[in-house]
């Protein structure tokens, strides 16, 4: 029987030099969930995010993906157990169109070898098809065929956040990673990147871990949110509940910005 869980932590620590930045943290993510990471500047998300992506190992503690020991992975096969992420800063083929960064992007799913892609054979030219039928799905999704031919270097801002999220889900991922989705967004954009992730969630099934500052876009999309503060897990549990935890509020002190965000309600 296949589990409910997808992403498992383990007590993982991990220490760079003297800053322990995460600290004996954690957690379950559940399949078709979107789980959000949050927690003031330095409380240790970003650690979290990169022990996933395989970035950085663990100083102790475990992961576990569906079923697997991801601790033992390498970097460059984790996209390839079904694991896509965004960037903060985002990272696109600038001269490229948006059709052909999914298409890149979709490349590491095509499992051929390297001489029935230089034969051209069939199972090629399937799954050139699958590829290029994938690809239109989320271009759709996303609405993104008004762009399809366009460079990504003239595209506004806004836009390119969305073609990124559509790259990663154009390698059919189990867990999608978006690292502050609502980062230099306005309003507007943001109450769309909402939209977005919950179609992602709604149709594609896709489980989701974000690290997210926008108080407003995780109390919209989030099913469960984990608060950390100095590498420590302060809480976890429905948004609300965790927004108003006393221990959570704390936290946030140091930052006059950041415990208004807290209070802030969903975005419109
Ligand atoms: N590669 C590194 N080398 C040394 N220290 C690091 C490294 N990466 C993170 N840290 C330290 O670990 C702690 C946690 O940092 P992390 O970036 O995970 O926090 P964060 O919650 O993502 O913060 P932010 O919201 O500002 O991005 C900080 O004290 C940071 O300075």
């Amino acid at each position: 029987m296949t589990s409910s869980v997808l992403l498992s932590a383990r007590n993982l620590s991990v220490r760079f030099g003297g800053v322990l930045a995460v600290n004996n943290v954690s957690f379950d993510v559940e399949r078709g969930e979107v789980f959000t990471l949050i927690g003031p500047n330095g409380a240790g998300k970003t650690t979290v995010f990169n022990l996933i992506s395989r970035i950085y190992n663990a100083t102790a503690g475990t992961l576990d993906f569906d079923g697997q020991r991801l601790t033992h992975v390498a970097p460059h096969d984790v996209a390839g157990l079904g694991i896509a992420r965004t960037f903060q800063n985002i990272e696109l083929f600038e001269h490229a169109t948006v059709l052909q960064n999914l298409l890149i992007g979709r490349h590491i799913r095509r499992r051929a070898g390297i001489w029935s892609e230089l034969l051209f054979t069939r199972t090629v030219r399937e799954g050139e098809r699958e590829t290029r039928r994938k690809v239109e799905e989320v271009i759709d999704l996303l609405s993104l065929q008004h762009y399809r031919d366009t460079l990504v270097a003239g595209l506004p801002y806004g836009v390119r956040k969305v073609v990124e999220l559509a790259r990663a889900l154009a390698t059919q991922p189990k867990l999608l990673l978006l690292d502050e989705p609502s980062s230099g967004l306005n309003a507007e954009e943001t109450g769309d990147m909402a939209f977005w992730i919950k179609d992602i969630q709604r149709d594609l099934h896709v489980t989701i871990l974000m690290v997210e500052h926008d108080m407003g876009l995780v109390s919209r999309v989030s099913d469960r949110v984990l608060a950390m503060n100095q590498g420590e897990v302060l809480a976890l549990g429905a948004p609300a509940v965790v927004q108003s935890d006393p221990a959570v509020i704390e936290a946030y002190l140091g930052s006059v910005d950041d415990v208004e965000s807290l209070r802030r309600g969903p975005a419109a």
